[in-house]
């Protein structure tokens, strides 16, 4: 299979790819720091490592999987300028003092001397946890950026409300906001869409392929992408991950079944028209919100 790659410029002007393939969250994420050891996730890994062009993996420190991306980059040939690596401080569950700490635990459990991209995962920091306020998590991150320790920085489930908080302080204007994006939740919360477009800050999605994992008889969602993968000759979930692409946001997805992440890398061959993206906006947001993560926080947004 020939694959074509599709690499986006951010507002820094480095470039990032314009899918990530390999999340080691959700499927993968350990809730508890003894729970077991994933070989089948440094075999997926592996497999991934083995695709042409740049591969994008998606870490953070809560997933707890660090040594497993550690043990599979170590067996691969793969050149590290072709490997793009994302990692989260964690907020709110604390693992490690501060960002600071928090990258050089990573590093050392990835045997990396920096990450492409460096976020903070969650907006809202408790004081009775955290030592520190959010500007100062910034500042410790544009710390990070300015000694080359992560390439590009970030941010994870900004609310607008957020970022212009951080606005009034920010040297470096946040690379990244990584949310949860689908056709059923297409503003994680109000306006923040619209906002990072027009602010030139990248939007990640996770959780892209909601609509195909949630399917009920009556949705009619599913039925239209089934026809544009005959179209196509793709499968439904690269029609789904390549309207997100066509939305300007980058899909961060996974998967335990290798053809599935291959799947996931060939989705810049083909591109849906105009009308079609706007077909999937509409019956997408014609459905009910569906809301996977940090719903304690955001379902008064739904
Ligand atoms: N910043 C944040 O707060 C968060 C970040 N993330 C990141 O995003 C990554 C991806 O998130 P995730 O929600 O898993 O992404 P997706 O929406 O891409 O879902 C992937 C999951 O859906 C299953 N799946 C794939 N295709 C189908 C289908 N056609 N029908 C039914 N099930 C299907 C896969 O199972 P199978 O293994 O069988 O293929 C896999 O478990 C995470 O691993 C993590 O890195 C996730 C949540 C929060």
């Amino acid at each position: 299979m020939s694959y074509q790659t599709s690499l986006i410029t951010l507002n820094n002007g480095n470039k990032i790819p314009g899918i990530s393939i390999i999340g080691t969250g959700t499927r993968w994420y350990k809730y508890n720091p003894e729970d077991k050891y994933s070989d089948a996730l440094v075999k997926q890994i592996e497999n991934a490592l083995e695709l042409p062009g740049m591969l994008h993996i998606d870490c953070a420190e809560m997933y707890q999987t660090h040594a497993e991306v550690g043990e599979a980059l170590r067996n691969s040939k793969k050149p590290r300028d072709e490997i793009f690596i994302t990692d989260k401080y964690a907020i709110p569950r604390k693992f490690s003092s501060n960002p600071k700490e928090g990258l050089k635990l990573a590093l050392e459990k990835m045997g990396l001397e920096y990450v492409d991209l460096y976020l903070l995962h969650f907006p809202i920091i408790d004081p009775k946890l955290y030592d520190f306020t959010l500007e100062e998590a910034w500042k410790m991150m544009e710390d990070l950026y300015n000694e080359g320790l992560a390439k590009n920085i970030g941010v994870s489930n900004f609310r607008v409300e957020d970022l212009e908080q951080l606005s009034k302080s920010w040297v470096i204007k946040p690379q990244i906001n990584q949310i949860e994006f689908n056709a059923y939740l297409q503003n994680q919360t109000p306006g923040i869409y619209d906002y990072c477009i027009k602010n030139n800050i990248q939007l990640e999605a996770f959780c892209p392929l909601v609509p195909l994992r949630e399917v009920n008889e009556k949705d009619l969602l599913p039925l239209y992408v089934k026809q544009l993968a005959q179209k196509y000759s793709k499968t439904e979930n690269q029609i789904m991950l390549r309207w997100v692409s066509q939305r300007k946001v980058i899909p961060v997805t996974t998967s335990s079944r290798p053809e599935r992440v291959r799947d996931a890398y060939d989705i810049f061959s083909f591109e849906l028209t105009q009308d079609e993206v706007e077909f999937i906006t509409k019956l997408g947001s014609q459905h009910d919100t569906i809301r996977k993560y940090w719903n304690v926080y955001y379902d008064k947004y739904n």
